[in-house]
């Protein structure tokens, strides 16, 4: 049986097939404002974004995602904690069942009600697969949602939810822009970490987003709305798609705020 989020597959039965689960660069972590230090060599995030470059959106069983043409530098990542070009390859959720969790990372043991994941390699190596394997492999963003405002954009990504409401799903996705998923400070926590689900590999560097951008709960809802499970099976919420904080092992985290 493959890996998910239920009681028999979820997080706490992942080392059993993915012994790094217990390595020693696992995220998400909880980020401990008062013991992160300032690091005033971290320069602002550099992203850049072409719509043109969105491709399709799909309910892969796990989540759903958007995800985007790598074949050029069309969008991409520099700067903040990296050095060289990371190439954007998808954007992804998790959430919760309710508003009280939902978020990976979490902040002085705060849970948002959820977290969006903009996936990032580095043009070092030849493709996302082979970057996935390197300690410098990757570079997520992490931003925070908070129920408030409607969000615009996000409903976007909603209105396209009826089309991919079951695991292995996908639709058409054009002319999207990532960029408006972005809040206006892009102050942010860096820390080395790994990939959140299985195959769980260390090859992930962390830039997470102080603040949060916001989202009715009617939309939240909606995400709340779209199945684990695939067409003709038992019906089965997509919820709780997150992985709880892991061992910070020592590990230090860097803000690029004072
Ligand atoms: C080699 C292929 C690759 C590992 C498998 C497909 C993939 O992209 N996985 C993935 C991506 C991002 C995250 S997260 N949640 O942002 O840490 C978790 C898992
Ligand atoms: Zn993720």
């Amino acid at each position: 049986m493959s890996w998910g989020y239920a009681e028999n597959n979820g997080p706490d039965k992942w080392a059993d097939n993915y012994p790094i689960a217990n390595g020693p660069r696992q995220s998400p972590i909880d980020i401990v404002s008062g013991a992160s230090s300032y690091d005033k060599g971290l320069k602002p995030l550099k992203l850049k974004y072409d719509p043109s470059t969105c491709l399709e959106i799909l309910n892969n069983g796990h989540s759903f995602q958007v995800t985007f043409a790598d074949d050029t530098d069309s969008s991409t990542l520099k700067d903040g904690p990296i050095s060289g070009i990371y190439r954007l390859k998808q954007f992804h959720f998790h959430w919760g069942a309710s508003d009280d969790k939902g978020s990976e990372h979490t902040v002085n043991g705060t849970k948002y009600p959820a977290e969006l994941h903009l996936v990032h390699w580095n043009t070092k190596y030849a493709n996302f697969g082979e970057a996935a394997s390197k300690p410098d492999g990757l570079a997520v963003v992490g931003v925070f949602l908070q129920i408030g405002a409607q969000n615009a954009s996000l409903q976007k990504i909603i209105d396209a939810f009826t089309a991919i409401k079951a695991k292995g799903q996908q639709t058409t996705f054009a002319g999207f822009d990532p960029s408006s998923l972005l809040p206006g400070c892009l102050d942010y926590w860096t820390y080395e970490g790994s990939l959140t689900t299985p195959p769980l590999l260390e090859s992930v560097t962390w830039i997470v987003c102080k603040q949060p951008i916001s989202l009715s709960a009617d939309q939240m809802a909606k995400f709340r709305s779209l199945l684990f499970s695939a067409k003709g099976e038992a019906e089965c919420c997509m919820v709780d798609n997150y992985r709880p904080p892991q061992p910070l092992k020592g590990r230090s985290v860097r803000a690029s705020f004072q």
